[in-house]
């Protein structure tokens, strides 16, 4: 089962592996074809009714399969309102082959004789609201024909996630007696009246494995947004590491935070808030954060939206109860690194968290580990079932799992095993997680903060340093 929004997740992920759109289009129109023939024989009369988005093109395609049948395209709209390229190009392909196709813009010159199957690619996943003309005449013509009605992907009118009308109770949508829908099960087809057809159109395992640039869309800020609501962030840590929280909250600024703000030993705030004037540093008394410290940065975390706890922390007994009992009086959103890690299984909290092993930090809390990747992806999935949270294990390739879902990254590169780079991606994530949830948070974070390594490798080879990742992690977070 995959939603729509996974589903345009996946598929900027395939684009990225080498496997374009285009490509995909060309197997999900092969894939209707052959329902097509599976419902009908040689020679039957054949209507394809196509809307000027992506779902026409699966049928421009379609008809390009069916050469064997008495099949006419009917575009909905000028072919100047063709919305894609790839369905545009797809389009004049039929013009050039010859293949007969008509556009009607009004819905009154609509004919489609009587066919023995209508094909209904009006629209698929990027419809909205009621179903607008030509394609309400068009439903209502498909609804009332006698010929088998396939339905492209969704059927038109029919929200894919929840097998609603898109539009209101009395608006028209098609009555499809069988759907070819792609790749995966939607979550609204289930409830359906009509016979589903999954086809593989070749998107490869790993589009969903991996993390890609397709887990970045829909990330963007709302162009409304106010100071504030793409997150404020509290870092806690430092202590016998000075520079840990500074490189945490830097690059929580740098993924998109509002406000960063800083608790740590007022020994240290000196040279965090040096480090940046866009923090907002809390020094704390003392030079190590302990129990005495527990209550003031609870009241200090209740006015962000994501706490990061652990960077440069030291793993004194004080520090290590100081993180265990602010997790016990904590319940917001957390991500938990370096030495705050210990203190997760012992510490009985309804925070919600996402927890930034490497290897042996996982050991450390009790989790195993394997040299097999499949192996070590199932037991990063069992711990993080049991603990409750989410776990980003770091390795050459990180595993991510809320203890349901796992996504792998591969960005990175060996230079980043020099010191920093986990506070770096701590904060990282910390950003995201103010703007979505935990998993995703955790995912997208790996494989940016893996991404900016990348670049900064490429600038300074082997002596790449963390402070460099911070200000590249914008580059990689753009979506187009
Ligand atoms: N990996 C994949 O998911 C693939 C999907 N394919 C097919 O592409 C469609 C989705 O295509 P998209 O262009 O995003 O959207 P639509 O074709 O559904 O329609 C977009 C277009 O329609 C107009 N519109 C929206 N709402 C209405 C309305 N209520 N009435 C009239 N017109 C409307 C609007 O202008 C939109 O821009 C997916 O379903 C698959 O069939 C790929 O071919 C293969 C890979
Ligand atoms: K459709």
């Amino acid at each position: 089962m995959i939603s729509t929004e996974r589903m345009a997740a996946v598929d900027a992920n395939a684009a990225a592996l080498g496997v374009p759109r285009k490509q995909l289009m060309e197997s999900s129109g092969n894939a209707v074809a052959r329902e097509v023939r599976a419902v009908a024989d040689p020679g039957a009369e054949v209507a394809l009714l196509c809307g000027r988005g992506n779902n026409g093109g699966d049928a421009f395609v379609a008809a390009r399969f069916l050469a064997a049948y008495d099949a006419t395209v009917h575009l909905l709209g000028r072919p100047e309102s063709i919305r894609t390229d790839i369905a545009r190009e797809n389009w004049a392909a039929l013009g050039a082959a010859e293949i007969p196709a008509e556009t009607v813009t009004d819905s009154a010159d609509l004919s489609l004789g009587d066919p023995d199957v209508v094909v209904d690619a009006m629209l698929g996943t990027g419809a909205t609201g009621a179903l607008r003309e030509p394609e309400r005449t068009a439903a209502r013509l498909a609804n009332g024909s006698d010929a088998t009605v396939v339905a492209v992907d969704v059927p038109s009118g029919i929200d894919a996630d929840t097998g609603e009308p898109t539009g209101a109770e009395s608006d028209p949508f098609v009555d499809a007696d069988r759907v070819v829908t792609f790749h995966d099960e939607k979550p609204g087809l289930g409830a359906l009246d009509a016979a589903v057809t999954v086809a593989d159109i070749g998107i490869p395992a790993a589009a969903e494995r991996f993390v890609g640039p397709g887990d970045l869309l829909a990330l963007g800020r709302d162009p409304d947004s106010h100071k504030g609501e793409n997150g404020e962030v509290l870092v806690v840590g430092g202590g016998p590491y000075t520079g840990a929280p500074s490189l945490a909250a830097r690059a929580a600024l740098r993924a998109g935070a509002d406000l960063v703000r800083v608790a740590c030993p007022e020994t240290v705030a000196r040279e965090v808030q040096g480090y940046s004037a866009d923090l907002i540093v809390r020094g704390l008394p003392g030079d190590r954060l302990g129990p005495a410290h527990v209550d003031r940065v609870r009241e200090l975390a209740a006015a962000n939206d994501v706490v990061v706890l652990g960077p440069g922390l030291g793993d004194d007994d004080g520090a290590r109860a100081f993180a265990r009992e602010l997790l016990a009086a904590y319940d917001g959103r957390a991500v938990v690194d370096a030495d705050a890690l210990r203190a997760v299984p012992e510490a009985d909290t309804d925070a919600e968290l996402v927890c930034t092993p490497h290897q042996g930090e996982l050991v450390g809390m009790g989790g195993e580990t394997a040299s097999d990747p499949d192996e070590r992806a199932a037991l990063v999935r069992s711990f993080a079932a049991d603990l409750g949270h989410t776990l980003l294990v770091k390795g050459a390739v990180d595993v991510v799992s809320d203890g349901d879902a796992v996504r792998l990254n591969r960005t990175g590169n060996p230079g980043m095993t020099v010191g920093g780079t986990g506070d770096v991606l701590a904060g990282a994530v910390g950003a995201l997680a103010a703007v979505t949830d935990p998993f995703r948070a955790a995912a997208v974070g790996a494989h940016v903060n893996g991404l900016a390594g990348d670049a900064a490798a490429e600038a300074f080879g082997n002596g790449l340093a963390a402070t460099d990742l911070p200000d590249r992690l914008p580059e990689a977070m753009r979506d187009e």
